[in-house]
């Protein structure tokens, strides 16, 4: 992914992050090309003017370029614009050196994989082009010259540029891979999670209870579905509001957050509903933890103010070695809380 495109998704803060990323990169950059090319121009005994010029492009600009970014109302399209600029005077200083090649080929190939990396192959292309031109333009006011020779010098110069300039890019590459990965991950663990609720949703619970029946499968061990549902929370809608009806829902969550073991999952379906995957537990141990999550719904209302009772019917159903997929546990699960519901409601029901 270009850095253009990493940086398009984020806030102004990560903007200016990258403006300042830029002005590091293009100071440390033109500082390196500074030295050979400088060794280029003076063994070819250019005038002090140029010498000036190319001293103006190597310390001053980069500031100029830096300032212009973080004043403009766009700063990426500025700082793609000056990366473009760069690569005209990288043209330019190519043929003022007369395209002495080490020095020419380093830096144009620098130029080019950089912008590839900051803005993908459409700042490649319009680099590239600016480069053609910023060269092109000068090699032929200049008669065309052609330096085949490299003295000793102009080569060790030009190794700083070669070394240190390719190492910060990778660098700066590894710092952007690893805030990508970061993330990734909290997307990854954001799109597994309730958007209202801090508790999981049926995309991660669902492979869980494949997991766990897999296990089943392989060896005889007993594990619990839980189907959790509130009673006549339509009524609190009605009644209180959404944002009751929402308040009880994240108070419920809470519950089951705290009440289920480490090992559980507790997760919301959707609506009213909710499902805890309970690995590894006996017949009493589910009951037990069924009883402690209604006993604690009961007390919402004293302890969190909700105007209204909160009750809840559970179903519970076992896996049996006949299920094949989590679909049918949940169904299972599900059956035995329409039960729950329809015996009175406020009650466990376990098959
Ligand atoms: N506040 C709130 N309400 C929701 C949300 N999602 C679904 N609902 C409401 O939850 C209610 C679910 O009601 P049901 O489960 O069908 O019925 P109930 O009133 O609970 O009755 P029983 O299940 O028979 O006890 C509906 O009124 C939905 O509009 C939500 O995110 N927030």
């Amino acid at each position: 992914m270009p850095l253009s495109e990493y940086i398009n998704n984020r806030d102004g803060v990560a903007g200016l992050k990258f403006i300042r990323r830029m002005y590091f990169m293009r100071m440390l950059g033109t500082f390196l090309c500074f030295i050979p090319i400088f060794s280029v121009l003076s063994e070819q005994h250019h005038s002090h003017g140029w010498l000036i010029l190319l001293s103006v492009n190597a310390f001053i600009w980069p500031s100029v370029a830096f300032l212009l970014a973080r004043r403009a109302r766009q700063p990426l399209i500025v700082e793609h614009r000056s990366l473009v600029l760069d690569a005209a005077a990288g043209g330019f200083w190519i043929a003022m050196m007369s395209a002495n090649p080490l020095p020419s080929v380093t830096i144009a190939a620098i130029l080019l994989s950089d912008r590839l990396a900051a803005g993908g192959v459409e700042l490649l292309r319009k680099a590239a082009g600016a480069l053609i031109i910023g060269f092109l333009a000068c090699w032929i006011a200049r008669g065309m010259p052609f330096e085949p020779e490299i003295s000793q010098r102009t080569a060790y110069a030009t190794l700083p540029l070669i070394a240190i300039y390719v190492l910060a890019v990778s660098a700066l590459t590894d710092s952007i891979a690893i805030k990508l990965r970061q993330k990734s991950d909290e997307l990854g663990r954001i799109a597994m999670m309730d958007p209202l609720l801090d508790i999981a949703n049926r995309r991660l619970l669902e492979p869980r209870i494949h997991h766990e029946l897999n296990k089943i499968h392989q060896r005889h061990r007993l594990s619990a579905l839980m189907f959790i549902d509130i009673d006549d929370f339509k009524d609190v809608n009605d009644h209180y509001g959404h944002k009751v009806g929402d308040s009880m829902l994240a108070a419920v969550a809470e519950i089951l957050r705290r009440y289920t073991r480490q090992q559980d999952t507790p997760a919301r379906l959707g609506g009213d509903e909710f499902v805890v995957l309970l690995p590894n537990t006996s017949v009493e141990e589910a009951t037990a933890i069924g009883h402690v999550i209604m006993e604690q719904a009961a007390l919402l209302q004293a302890d969190h103010g909700i105007p209204y009772h909160c009750s809840l019917s559970i179903g519970i159903a076992f896996a049996t070695r006949e299920m094949t997929s989590a679909t049918e546990w949940l169904k299972a699960a599900d059956d035995a809380l329409y039960t729950a519901k329809r015996d009175g409601k406020n009650r466990i029901f376990a098959c």
